[in-house]
């Protein structure tokens, strides 16, 4: 994050001084943002950085105990710079949070300089390599020069010249947020690449007296646990893909001054790492499970999968004030489109009409379909949204001001947010693979992965379709079935739709998951290496057990 800040919010000048430092590693930088007491709310943060137009130096500081920086990686022990986010005053005045380039470490002997302290912030639940640490400023002086000033400026004079958008601050996390939509991607294929591989080669239970014991790939319940999420796996590639599309398209308008899509990027940015994070995080848990008890061994590779993909779920901006972010936006573009404004292309659905005469019984329409399914995604998105919106206005004309009206209707905003991520998923998937060059076979087995997924996104939502009569009841049990009879055909390409990922076995860290299928021997050649197997009595026998079972004998 460090490096990207650098590139988006230097101006030119500040690029040659920096950016050259970085690239040939004669620097390490982090991004400085969080504190013990703020990591959500940026405009809450408390450190300072003072300007002192006799020196033309910033001053930095840590006022209080909550203001300490806490978390951003790296900078416990490695970082030797930092870019600090903090409250800019000059002439008297606070002008919000700016981003600041801080030496934190002598380059000589990467000792803290002073008016530097910094730590680690100790042992966490996964991320055990990375030295999230903590950050004190004692009134640390830093060059005028060291503000980024690509948006916003401090002449010598300490004249403050403000952003075009106050937003364009908050750049770098747009982007890690849609990284995080590839890292979602990549983790999930990874877990169905141990838990489909694993599948098929353990055997187990005896289905009927005498038969051979089935590969549990081989069973319903295992294949409804993994296929589905296998084709989740395939789904968010190509969403994050048509993110880093969007994204790119967007940035290159911002740095031509076109400031207009930056909303719906923020929007569709933080629903798709809300939602593919929440998605994938649940996702891993489901396919450690179905591995069993080797499944919990360390040599599965799950535990550290795990431990280190949740905090996508907290981190780059907390999922649920994400979601919140994202209904915000929607909202306002229920607004607009009321008062007749064009909607861009992301968001442009909730401005058509999009009621559907609710099914009833037998509706003959054809639930196999998956543009039409699509329909009824957006449909759902679209009266989610508008509900959510409804509620808003309600709490307004009841006479609550927009922050309580929005704050009222949140847990109904954040269920319309995503179904609106949910339905770009969908609809980018069934799109992408009619773009896909492909040979029929391989769309054949593509257009399977993509009908479970749209299917069993509908079976696990179904009450969404049902109460809002987008579906009857028994065309919800229909889709549901239809999800179910499409697994014995997946189960013919399942471990080459995981091979495909391509995931190198050292990459993959997993016994369970290896390309050779040899886990047994392999997970017995694990279990001797473990630390604890280094003798065959443990040294501990002499201080506790021993002393323990003799003292006990003695009594016999
Ligand atoms: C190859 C791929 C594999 C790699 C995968 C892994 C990659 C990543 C791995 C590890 C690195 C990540 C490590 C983690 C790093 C961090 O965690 S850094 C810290 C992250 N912190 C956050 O995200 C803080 C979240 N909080 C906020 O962003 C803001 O406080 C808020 C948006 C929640 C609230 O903003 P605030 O200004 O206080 O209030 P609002 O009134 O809600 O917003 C004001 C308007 O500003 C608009 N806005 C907000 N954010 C943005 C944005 N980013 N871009 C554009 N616009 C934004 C917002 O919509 C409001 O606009 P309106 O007034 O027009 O509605
Ligand atoms: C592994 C890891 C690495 C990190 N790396 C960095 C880094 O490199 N740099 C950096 O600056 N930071 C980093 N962070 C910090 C991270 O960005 C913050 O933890 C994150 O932004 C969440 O903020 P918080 O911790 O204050 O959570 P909080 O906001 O306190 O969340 C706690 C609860 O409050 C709820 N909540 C908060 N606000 C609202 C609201 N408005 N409406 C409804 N509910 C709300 C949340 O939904 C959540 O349930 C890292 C964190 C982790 C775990």
């Amino acid at each position: 994050m460090f490096i990207p800040t650098l590139e988006r919010q230097c101006t030119s000048e500040q690029r040659e001084k920096f950016l050259p430092l970085c690239y040939d590693y004669r620097i390490i930088g982090t991004y400085a943002q969080t504190e013990l007491g703020h990591g959500t709310f940026l405009r809450g943060l408390e450190t300072t950085a003072h300007y002192d137009p006799n020196t033309q130096e910033f001053i930095l500081n840590s006022p209080t105990i909550s203001s300490i920086k806490w978390w951003p990686g790296a900078l416990g022990k490695t970082s030797t710079h930092a870019v600090v986010l903090a409250q800019l005053y000059t002439l008297g005045k606070c002008h919000g949070i700016h981003p600041f380039v801080v030496q934190l470490r002598s380059l000589d002997d990467h000792k803290p300089l002073r008016g530097i302290t910094v730590g680690d912030i100790g042992p966490k639940m996964g991320f055990g390599p990375n030295d999230n640490g903590y950050l004190k400023l004692h009134k640390h002086r830093i060059p005028r020069t060291n503000m980024l000033m690509k948006y916003s400026q401090v002449s010598p004079d300490g004249t403050y010249t403000k952003p075009p958008r106050s937003t364009l601050t908050y750049g770098t996390m747009t982007f890690v947020r849609v990284l995080i939509v590839h890292g979602s991607a990549i983790a999930l294929a990874k877990a169905s690449t141990i838990a489909i591989r694993y599948s098929a080669v353990r055997r187990q239970s005896e289905l009927r007296p005498g038969e051979p014991e089935p590969q549990i790939l081989s069973y319903p319940t295992q294949q409804h646990k993994l296929f589905p999420l296998l084709a989740t796996a395939y789904a968010f590639h190509f969403v994050q893909l048509a993110m880093m599309k969007i994204y790119t398209d967007v940035n290159d308008q911002i740095n031509n001054s076109n400031f207009s899509r930056i909303q719906e990027l923020h929007a569709l940015s933080s629903g798709l790492k809300a939602f593919t994070s929440w998605v994938t995080n649940a996702g891993l848990e489901v396919c450690r499970m179905s591995c069993g008890g080797h499944g919990y061994s360390q040599a599965s590779g799950f535990p550290r999968l795990y431990a280190d993909f949740t905090p996508s779920c907290t981190y780059e901006g907390e999922n649920t004030v994400l979601m919140l972010q994202s209904a915000r936006y929607l909202v306002k573009c229920v607004r607009d489109a009321r008062s007749g404004k064009t909607l861009p292309g992301t968001v442009s659905y909730l401005s058509e009409d999009v009621s559907a005469v609710h099914s009833g019984g037998s509706s003959g329409r054809d639930l196999s379909n998956l543009d039409f399914l699509i329909s009824l995604y957006k449909q759902r998105a679209s009266n989610q949204v508008h509900f959510a919106s409804d509620k808003v206005d309600r709490g307004i004309s009841a006479g609550m001001d927009l922050v309580g009206a929005l704050n009222s209707a949140s847990v109904h905003l954040v269920s319309a947010a995503k179904a609106h991520s949910h339905y770009f998923i969908a609809k980018t998937f069934v799109e992408s693979l009619k773009l896909l060059k492909a040979s029929s076979e391989l769309q054949n087995v593509l257009h399977q992965l993509a009908s479970v997924y749209v299917f069993e996104g509908i079976a696990q939502s179904s009450g969404d379709f049902i109460e809002d009569y987008i579906l009857s009841g028994s065309e919800a049990k229909t889709i549901r079935q239809l999800a179910v009879d499409l697994l014995p055909l997946i189960r013919v390409n399942a471990v080459s739709l995981v091979d495909a990922f391509s995931f190198r076995d050292e990459v993959l860290q997993s016994v369970l998951g290896r390309y050779d299928g040899n886990v047994y021997e392999n997970l017995f050649k694990w279990a001797q290496n473990s630390p604890l197997n280094k003798t065959d009595v443990h040294p501990s026998y002499h201080k506790y057990l021993g002393p323990l079972l003799k003292r006990n004998q003695s009594k016999l």
